[in-house]
């Protein structure tokens, strides 16, 4: 049989790891969270002190930092030059910051590479915007995940610590916009991906409905 790729794309918010997570573990599958590598080269991009408005200066740059990516579903890792960045990545700071560094093409071409050569023989669950589109247009099956902007950002205000439902409410439409609209790979369903709209489903219902979906294909 054909190693399996699945790749999950959607908006910020609507579910993508925590699903992705879910499915690999219940199929003994690897995981790639590519926004995590979108988001560790916005940390080294931050700690370099590079200016995030000039688009030049981070395409010049965009090969220099190492990625170490872990794809246990169980507990993925993710560092930059050796350095552990799993935690930091999650910050305000590099949240506010990654839809700008991630519209750089050169970043983009640089983790497109990456990706695909992590995913090699498959037998992964791959999240992320440009994942059906993109990095693996012939993935076995294509999950499009979305939820009412209610829904994601309540999930995330009860996430995170100190934060309100308005905060995240606006954080999610600033990132949504600027990831849909950027000139390279923006945020778009694959024409063949099944949409799954997960606004009034719980997480383990999510994850039967895609693992309903991998058994119908293969
Ligand atoms: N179906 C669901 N029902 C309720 N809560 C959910 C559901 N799916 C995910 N969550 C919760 O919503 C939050 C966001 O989920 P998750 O991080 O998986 O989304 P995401 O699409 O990967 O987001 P991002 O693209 O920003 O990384 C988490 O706190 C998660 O536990
Ligand atoms: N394949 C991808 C994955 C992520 N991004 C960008 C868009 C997001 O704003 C950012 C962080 O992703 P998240 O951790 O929130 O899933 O990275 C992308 O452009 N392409």
């Amino acid at each position: 049989m054909t190693a399996l790729v699945v790749a999950m794309d959607g908006p910020s918010g609507s579910g993508k790891s925590s699903a992705s997570r879910g499915v690999a573990r219940a199929l003994g599958l690897r995981y790639l969270d590519t926004g995590a590598m979108y988001r560790a080269i916005t940390w080294w991009v931050l700690r370099e002190g590079i200016d995030l408005t000039d688009p030049g200066m981070i395409a010049a740059r965009a090969e220099e930092p190492v990625l170490q990516v872990g794809t246990d579903p169980v507990a993925p890792t993710i560092g930059v030059d050796g350095v552990d960045v799993a935690g930091p990545i999650r910050s305000a700071e590099v949240t506010a910051a990654v839809s700008a560094v991630s519209a750089v093409p050169e970043v983009r071409r640089r983790l497109v590479a990456e990706q695909r050569e992590i995913i090699g023989a498959g037998d992964i669950v791959v999240e992320g915007r440009d994942i059906g589109t993109v990095v693996a247009p012939d993935a076995q099956l294509k999950v499009y995940l979305v939820a009412s902007a209610h829904a994601r950002a309540t999930r995330r205000a009860a996430e995170v610590a100190g934060s309100t439902l308005e905060a995240q409410r606006a954080d999610m439409a600033r990132r949504d916009h600027l990831d849909s609209t950027r000139v390279t790979d923006p945020l778009a369903m694959a024409s063949d991906a099944v949409e799954l709209d997960t606004t009034a489903l719980n997480l383990d219902e999510v994850i039967a409905e895609i693992l309903r979906l991998i058994k119908e294909r293969t």
